[in-house]
């Protein structure tokens, strides 16, 4: 099976570091195009992957295709390899606002689409993805896809009107969370932690956080509860967090990102 990627950024190299770091496909199957040679030399030196300028060949070679481009590049990139896209290929697109009509439109022929949100913890086998199959793929493509989007993390099929709010809750925030270490770190320097130590605590601390949230299943707001011991030190800072608009705040920015998601 052969992997191709047009497009070889951040997410592509996400992606196909975990692919290859789980060994479901190895790194000579995956062949990948970039109109920046940088960006090729890139993961060639760091996955040991094919490359090339040409994206048609990508198109050509790969069994699935993965447009790994910006989404205001998914028109001309689509037009340039239309001709190459066959029936029996699989084309994985991860750009917010690209429908599987519009992308159906910009084929203009039945092609198996899967229209994906992933997110860039996928390099260490940690990411969440969304996926959407279009009509065209079959439940055996669906069932490869799905194996190979669980590979670097976990995924779940969604309904399509569910993507912009993917795109807030998990393609994008990893952003979020890292300003939030980074922030959390700033006050434990603040108060006189080196500064590596203190990233090692904040990510900790935010990982075996999500880990309860994952495993305990209880609601987010009783494991607060369990670490505000009353007129203890973490309800003051609970406090604080709400008089700055702490939950406002993440709550705007997704409803700002699904926004831009559905615009594009
Ligand atoms: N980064 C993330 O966390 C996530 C990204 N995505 C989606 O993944 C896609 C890629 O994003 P990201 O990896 O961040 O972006 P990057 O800019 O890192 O990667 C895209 C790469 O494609 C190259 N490129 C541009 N035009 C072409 C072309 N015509 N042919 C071949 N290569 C081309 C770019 O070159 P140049 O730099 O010169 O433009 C760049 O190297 C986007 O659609 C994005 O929305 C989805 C989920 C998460
Ligand atoms: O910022 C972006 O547009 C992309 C999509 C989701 C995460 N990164």
């Amino acid at each position: 099976m052969k992997l191709g990627f047009i497009g070889t950024g951040n997410m592509a190299g996400a992606i196909m570091g975990g692919i290859i770091k789980k060994g479901i496909i190895p790194a000579e199957e995956i062949i990948g195009s970039d109109i920046m040679e940088t960006g090729r030399n890139h993961v060639k030196e760091l996955y040991g992957i094919q490359v090339t300028a040409d994206n048609k060949e990508v198109a050509e070679k790969a069994d699935i295709l993965v447009l790994s481009v910006k989404p205001q590049f998914y028109a001309e990139t689509i037009q340039e390899i239309r001709e190459s896209v066959r029936e029996d290929q699989m084309v994985i697109t991860i750009a917010p606002g690209k429908t599987l009509a519009w992308l159906e439109e910009q084929f203009g022929k039945p092609v198996r689409i899967v229209r994906t949100m992933p997110n860039t913890p996928a390099l260490v086998g940690e990411g969440m993805t969304a996926a959407c199959p279009n009509q065209y793929v079959t439940e055996k493509d669906k069932a490869y896809a799905l194996k190979l989007l669980g590979a670097f993390g976990k995924v779940e099929v969604v309904p399509e009107h569910m993507i912009d709010a993917v795109v807030a809750v998990s393609g994008s925030s990893p952003a979020y969370v890292f300003m939030l270490i980074e922030a959390m770190a700033d006050g434990a320097v603040a108060e006189g932690m080196p500064r590596a130590q203190a990233y090692e605590f904040a990510a900790q601390a935010v990982y075996g956080s999500a880990k309860m949230v994952l495993e305990t299943k209880k609601h987010p707001g009783e494991l607060k509860d369990m670490v505000c011991s009353p007129a203890g030190t973490t309800i003051e800072a609970v406090r604080v967090l709400e008089q700055s608009g702490f939950r406002s705040a993440v709550i705007e920015a997704e409803k700002a990102c699904a926004e831009v998601s559905r615009s594009l």
